[in-house]
């Protein structure tokens, strides 16, 4: 299918010194880190770690309190989705009155990239139809929309935080195949945020690590992992090591 988009020239996400501080404290401290193009990015760290704080400078829905962030070249100004990204958590925000139709109908409305005969194609393959309201679809059926909503935009940067997370395995890696698939053949870049690390082996090639709102490692799979250790193993190690400092 017709990707009908402009390469970008400038790199998805280039952080540098980028921190959120909220009242309780920093959420986020000092980020510098580059994201490069065409790369399924695992984004990992304990709870509390920044990951959505990450996640949300990126999209543009939050601000950084020091430092900048640039998402392909642009500042985001906080006021907005990036026209070039788009963003699916575990919360959807979709419609239950709407039907899987008029659904796509406001993402036509709302993204000037929209490409109907791709997102009707992703929807036909989830098996959806689309007179259905979508608060009668199930879970997993629900997060099939978001995905065509997500991928219909036809973005250049997706970022999905935790948007498994409610879903049975089986529908997860479903999912998480169509995602990564679509996402392979036309280049999308993508930021992927998972407390599941067997799920990132063999899908992610590039790692973030967050620990304490704070960059502990980051870097293409194949670099930070020399001797060939797994990802999943890799962040692990790093995590507990991390952990054992902070109890030493
Ligand atoms: N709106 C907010 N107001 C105040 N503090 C916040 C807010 N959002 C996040 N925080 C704090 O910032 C820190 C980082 O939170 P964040 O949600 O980014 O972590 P996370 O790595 O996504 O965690 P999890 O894996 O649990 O989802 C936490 O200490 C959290 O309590």
């Amino acid at each position: 299918m017709d990707v009908g988009r402009q390469p970008h020239q400038a790199l998805p996400v280039v952080a540098d010194g980028a921190g959120k501080k909220y009242r309780r404290g920093w959420a986020l401290r000092e980020t510098s880190l580059v994201i490069p193009q065409n790369r399924i990015v695992a984004l990992v760290g304990p709870n509390g770690a920044g990951k959505s704080t990450l996640m949300g400078l990126i999209t543009g829905l939050l601000r950084p309190t020091t430092g900048s962030i640039a998402v392909f070249g642009d500042r985001p100004t906080g006021g907005g989705l990036h026209p070039a990204v788009s963003y699916l958590a575990q919360q959807k925000p979709l419609y239950p009155q709407f039907t899987v139709a008029e659904t796509l109908k406001l993402g036509a409305r709302t993204n000037p990239t929209w490409d109907q005969a791709y997102a009707e194609h992703l929807i036909e393959q989830a098996l959806l139809p689309m007179g259905a309201k979508v608060g009668t679809l199930s879970g997993g059926q629900r997060t099939r929309v978001a995905v065509a909503l997500a991928l219909g935009k036809r973005p250049s940067l997706l970022l999905l935080d935790e948007p498994l997370a409610d879903l049975d395995p089986l529908a997860r890696e479903t999912v998480l195949r169509v995602l990564i698939t679509e996402a392979k053949a036309q280049g999308i870049t993508v930021v992927l945020s998972s407390h599941v690390l067997a799920e990132l082996e063999g899908v992610c090639d590039h790692l973030v690590l967050l620990h304490a709102g704070r960059v502990l490692l980051a870097g293409d799979v194949s670099e930070l992992s020399a001797n060939g250790t797994p990802l999943g193993e890799l962040a692990l190690g790093h995590m507990r090591a991390a952990a054992q400092g902070e109890a030493a």
